[in-house]
C-alpha cells in the first residue's frame, strides 16, 4: 500500500518581499475575515498593507523569512522513518506539506501526492487543537485543490488530537526540565499561552478555546505536581476586535508585581516560528523583565520530540482503516455539544 500524510500549517514568508502578499493571504482567508468579497478582498488588501512594515520588524530578528517550512520539513522527515519502522514492508510512506498562507500552498502539495499516486491519504494538520481558522481552512482548501488536480485515493482526516499522549508526554518532559531549571528561584508559575481568536468566532461555536484547555489540563494532569501554580492565556492579538483571553501580556505584567518566576510554554504551537522566537523570546521577555519579573523561561515547541513524532505516527497509523471520514484521535466526537463548528464526525 502507499501512503500519502498530507501535513498541514500556516506557512510563513519566505523573503522580505513575501511578507505583504502572505498576510494578504491570511486576511483574504473567509475563516479569518468572514465579509463577502469583493469587501474582503479590499479589508485584506488595506489590512495587509498596513500590517506589513510591524511583520517586517518581527521577520527581521529572524533573518527576514520564516523558519516554519524548514521545521515542518524535518517533521514530515522524522514521521516518515517513524511510521516506515512501524508497518514494515506492507506500506510505502511519503510525507508532503501543505501550508495555508505561502508556498508550498496546497495545489502545489496536491500536484505533488497526484504524481506519487497513494492509495491512501491521511490529512494531519500540525495544529493540535481544531480550530475553523487553522485547521478546518486548510481540510476546505486541500479538498479543492484535491479535487482540480484529480485525485481519488480514499483520504481520511485526523480533525484533531488535543489530548494525544505523544504531544502531551513531550510538551511534558520539555516543560519538566524548565521546572528544575526555575526551583532555585522559588516556585515558578506556569502559563500556557495559546495563539489567541477573535472572541466572535469562539461564540460562533469554534472549539479551539475548549481543546485548547484541554491540552492545558492534561499537561498539568501528567506532570502531577502538587499545587501547581498554572494558567491558560491567549497571546499574538491583532486587529480591533476583541479576542479573548486572559491575555498573556497582562498575566506577565501580573506575575511581575507579584514578583512570581515565570515559565511559559506554547501549548498550541507545534513548531518554532515568529510568534515564539519573537513574540514569547524577545517581546514578551523584555516586558516580564522591565516588570519585576525574577526569572523568564520559555519551554520549547515540541518540533521533532520523539515522543511528538511517534504519537503523530500512531494518530497516521489509527487513521488509516477508519470507515468515517473525518474523525479524531480515538475516534470518538470529544467537543462538547455547544461547540457546532467542530467538524469531526465520530
Ligand atoms: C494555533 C495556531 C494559530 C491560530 C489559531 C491563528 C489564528 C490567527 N492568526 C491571525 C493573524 C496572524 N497570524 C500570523 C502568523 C501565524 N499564526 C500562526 C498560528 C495561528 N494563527 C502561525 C503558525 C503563524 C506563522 C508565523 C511564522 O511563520 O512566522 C500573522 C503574521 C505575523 C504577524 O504579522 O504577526 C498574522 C497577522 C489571525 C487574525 C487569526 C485568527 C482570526
Ligand atoms: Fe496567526
Ligand atoms: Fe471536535
Amino acid at each position: 500500500m502507499k501512503l500519502a500524510i498530507v501535513l498541514f500549517n500556516l506557512g510563513g514568508p519566505d523573503s522580505v518581499e513575501a511578507i505583504e502578499p502572505f498576510l494578504f493571504n491570511l486576511f483574504n482567508d473567509k475563516a479569518i475575515i468572514g465579509a463577502p468579497q469583493p469587501i474582503r478582498w479590499m479589508l485584506a488588501r488595506y489590512i495587509s498593507s498596513k500590517r506589513a512594515p510591524v511583520a517586517a520588524e518581527i521577520y527581521d530578528h529572524l533573518g527576514g523569512k520564516s523558519p516554519l517550512l524548514k521545521l515542518t520539513k524535518d517533521q514530515g522527515e522524522a514521521l516518515k522513518t517513524s511510521v516506515a519502522k512501524e508497518m514494515g514492508e506492507a506500506v510505502e510512506v511519503e510525507t508532503f506539506i501543505s501550508m495555508r498562507y505561502w508556498y508550498p500552498m496546497s495545489e502545489d502539495c496536491a500536484a505533488k501526492v497526484k504524481e506519487y499516486e497513494p492509495d491512501h491519504i491521511v490529512l494531519l494538520p500540525l495544529y493540535p487543537q481544531f480550530s475553523t481558522t487553522t485547521s478546518e481552512s486548510s481540510i476546505n482548501e486541500w479538498h479543492h485543490a484535491a479535487k482540480k488536480a484529480g485525485i481519488s485515493a480514499k483520504t481520511t482526516t485526523v480533525c484533531c488530537y488535543p489530548t494525544n499522549e505523544g504531544f502531551i508526554s513531550a510538551v511534558t518532559d520539555n516543560l519538566r526540565s524548565q521546572i528544575e531549571e526555575a526551583t532555585y528561584m522559588g516556585k515558578p508559575r506556569i502559563l500556557f499561552s495559546a495563539h489567541g481568536l477573535p472572541k466572535k468566532i469562539i461564540e460562533k461555536g469554534d472549539p479551539y478555546q475548549w481543546q485548547v484547555e484541554q491540552s492545558a489540563l492534561a499537561v498539568v494532569e501528567k506532570l502531577n505536581m502538587p499545587n501547581l501554580d498554572w494558567w491558560v492565556t491567549y497571546q499574538s492579538r491583532v486587529g480591533p476586535l476583541e479576542w479573548i483571553g486572559p491575555n498573556t501580556e497582562d498575566e506577565i505584567i501580573r506575575a511581575g508585581q507579584e514578583k512570581r518566576p515565570l515559565i511559559i510554554v506554547p501549548i498550541a504551537f507545534v513548531s518554532e516560528h515568529s510568534e515564539t522566537l519573537v513574540e514569547l523570546d524577545i517581546e514578551y521577555k523584555e516586558l516580564a523583565l522591565s516588570q519585576g519579573v525574577p526569572l523568564y523561561l520559555r519551554s520549547p515547541a515540541v518540533a521533532t520530540h520523539p515522543f511528538f513524532i511517534d504519537g503523530l505516527r500512531d494518530l497516521v497509523i489509527n487513521h488509516i482503516s477508519i470507515e468515517k471520514e473525518v474523525l479524531p484521535e480515538g475516534h470518538e466526537k470529544i467537543c462538547p455539544h455547544k461547540h457546532t463548528r467542530c467538524i469531526c464526525k465520530g
